[in-house]
């Protein structure tokens, strides 16, 4: 159930990465079918006979009639598994023998002697996830689950490894738009977490520079973390007026103890590769000037062990715990509703946005 569910919710994020526009008729059928699993029969009055546009999206919901919501959601996949195909057909590319991967706006991702990269390259803003990142990261971790690589690594190019949140996800919204702008960014936040909770191979970060918000929490669901001696761990979610995410209010505690990580998660405290290696939040750090070589070396090793025997001792370390983790993340979710849409994150992300704030 929980599965279907969350395919669902991947096709709605795929549907906004299309290259081509499908078309009207395409869309009216994806609204209707959207509508149908979402919120059941055609329940909204008839649009009057010159509101065009309504008309023809009531008409479309309306022709689904009695359509249980299952059989609307698994036709909406369907659907956008036909578009998603044909739209990345021509995009799939890239010669050479261990180098097939998808193409992306946000990432760089590729796959040698066993090692799947993901590597966030938007560096002149410090590789701040914006809502398409967000959507390709889910994508690249789903492709790399399925690959026949023995590790996945995640980490960023240039000085920064990631500055989180990309803030200006709020600017230009109406406040009439604010609410749903936010549920959908929650919703796809949700997915981006669960893809992480659920990743079956180990999953590396590899820390090249400064780590803020999310791109910090999320650490507490990789399996190993390296981290360059320049590197930082910061999460300023109070400066923000938000909370924590990326399940870190289970994982960290958990990791360094709940004073620990009030510390970081609570008051914002910024932390050095070397103290966040003594609370476990880092595997080792290495020096900066050999770190790339160092880690790769490492990592290449580490890739050479049996795949299955990697992947199922890592299932077993961690399978115990996912069911608390979808729930911590829900949980997380449903409390950032309520603070994106609080006067202290508004006004955060608007003096961000007015004078590109610094921490
Ligand atoms: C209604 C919409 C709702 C959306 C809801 C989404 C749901 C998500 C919920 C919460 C999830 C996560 C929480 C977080 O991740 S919180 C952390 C957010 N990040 C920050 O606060 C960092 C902000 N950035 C900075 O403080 C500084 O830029 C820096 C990282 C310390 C680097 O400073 P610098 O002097 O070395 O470099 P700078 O000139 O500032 O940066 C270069 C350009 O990069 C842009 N940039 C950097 N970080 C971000 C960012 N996070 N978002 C957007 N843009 C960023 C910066 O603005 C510069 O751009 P430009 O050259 O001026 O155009």
């Amino acid at each position: 159930m929980r599965s279907s569910q969350e395919e669902f919710e991947n096709a709605v994020n795929r549907v906004k990465l299309l290259k081509k526009d499908p078309g009207n008729e395409v869309k009216l059928k994806l609204y209707a079918l959207y509508k149908q699993a979402t919120e059941g029969p055609c329940n909204m009055p008839k649009p009057g006979v010159f509101d065009f546009i309504n008309k023809a999206k009531w008409d479309a919901w309306n022709a689904l009639g009695s359509m249980p919501k299952e059989t609307a959601r698994q036709s909406y996949v369907d659907l956008v598994s036909s578009l998603s195909s044909s739209s990345m057909s021509s995009s799939q590319v890239k010669p050479g023998a261990d180098r097939k991967q998808q193409e992306y706006e946000n990432l760089v991702v590729t796959s040698e002697d066993g090692i799947t990269k993901i590597m966030l390259n938007r560096p002149t803003k410090k590789n701040a996830i914006n809502t398409q990142m967000y959507q390709e990261i889910i994508l690249a971790l789903k492709a790399a689950s399925k690959d026949n690589s023995v590790l996945t690594v995640l980490t960023g190019n240039g000085d920064y490894y990631c500055s989180g949140n990309d803030l200006t996800d709020f600017s230009g919204i109406t406040a009439g738009e604010i609410e749903e702008k936010v549920k959908n960014n929650l919703d796809m936040l949700r997915v981006f977490v669960n893809s992480f909770i659920d990743f079956p191979k180990p999953l590396i970060a590899v820390v090249n520079g400064p780590a803020v918000g999310i791109a910090v929490t999320i650490l507490g669901l990789c399996d190993a973390v390296y981290a360059s001696d320049r590197a930082t761990f910061h999460t300023p979610f109070s400066h923000l007026g938000l909370s924590p995410e990326g399940c870190s209010s289970y994982t960290f505690p958990k990791i360094m103890g709940p004073a620990k990580a009030i510390e970081m998660l609570v008051f914002g405290k910024k932390l050095t590769a070397e103290e966040a290696c003594a609370r476990g939040l880092v595997t080792e750090v290495f020096p900066d000037n050999t770190f790339q070589k160092q880690v790769w070396a490492r990592l290449k090793a580490y890739s050479e062990f049996p795949a299955n025997s990697i992947r199922i001792s890592k299932q077993v370390i961690r399978n115990m715990e996912k069911e608390k983790l979808y729930a911590v993340n829900a949980e997380e979710c449903s409390v950032l509703q309520e603070r994106l849409l609080s006067n202290e994150c508004i006004n955060a992300a608007v003096n961000f946005l007015s004078r590109k704030a610094k921490l």
